[in-house]
């Protein structure tokens, strides 16, 4: 039987990379402190967070020049007491912004979540699912969804189609993605050269990666056709949850 959060001590965190700048988003501050509802991105994605029982720490990575700025912002909206949140500066590449959140987290920190800040709208019940995977013994936990387009693969040289993957092996993987903790410092250690996700960097060390059920409203506000989904999506859960 998986040993449930609840019955152990392993403490765990989610580190939260908000330092891109949002190019895809078009020009505007950072993205993760433009609005969706009114609140900054970074926030709604700190709740997120904050929400799932199993996160004890926080640590927000924030631009560059902007840690000031986003520790008042998230003193201004308010956040739960119950969860120790720290805000340290990121750096050029989303990979080195994870690496400097981890070197903040608390040594008695042993599951780490790395929640993208683009991704606001994650239901609380895939963090725990996530969480709750890597507590029950899996080094590496990621949330995935079905595509609902082939794929091919292209040669960016020529512009020709070299391959169609078997759609039913694909998967989008999401965030947040869960972790032992020394795995993932292992990873970040090992890995340098550029990758799009922390898992990727575990999968090179051989380790196994586990997948669980994403969810629809976990997708990353990547471009301004998201921000409207975005801004849909939080109007039903006004509407409809309180939320
Ligand atoms: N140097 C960076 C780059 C990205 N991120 C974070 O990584 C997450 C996923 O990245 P993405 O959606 O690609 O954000 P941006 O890099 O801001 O987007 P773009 O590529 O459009 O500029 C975001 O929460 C982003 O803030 C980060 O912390 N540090
Ligand atoms: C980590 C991620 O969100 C998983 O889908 C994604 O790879 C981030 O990629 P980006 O290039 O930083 O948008």
């Amino acid at each position: 039987m998986p040993i449930s959060y609840k019955d152990t001590n392993l403490r765990t965190a989610a580190v939260i990379p908000a330092a891109g700048r949002g190019v895809r988003l078009g020009p505007g501050v950072p993205k993760a402190l433009r609005t969706l509802g009114g609140v900054p991105i970074l926030v709604h994605a700190v709740r997120a967070m904050a929400r799932a029982r199993a996160v004890q720490v926080i640590v927000v990575v924030a631009p560059p020049d902007g840690t000031a700025e986003v520790r008042a912002l998230l003193d201004a909206h308010g956040m739960p007491e119950s969860t120790d949140i720290k805000v340290v500066a990121g750096g050029e590449a989303r990979q080195e912004s994870v690496r400097l959140g981890l070197a903040a987290l608390p040594d008695d920190v042993d599951v780490v979540l790395v929640h993208d800040a683009a991704r606001p709208l994650v239901p609380v019940d895939t963090v725990e699912a996530v969480a709750e995977a890597v507590r029950a013994g899996a080094p590496a936990v990621v949330p995935a969804l079905p595509l609902a387009d082939t794929v091919k693969t292209v040669d960016p040289d020529t512009g020709l189609v070299t391959g169609t993957p078997r759609r039913a092996l694909l998967r989008a993987v999401q965030t947040p993605q869960g972790f032992d903790r020394a795995t993932l410092v292992k990873a970040h250690d090992t890995v340098t050269h550029d990758v799009t996700d922390d898992a990727s960097m575990v999968e090179q060390l051989g380790v196994p990666v586990q997948v669980v059920p994403g969810h629809e409203e976990a997708f990353k506000v990547t471009r301004p056709l998201d921000l409207v989904l975005a801004e849909a999506v939080l109007a039903r859960r006004r509407a409809t949850d309180g939320y």
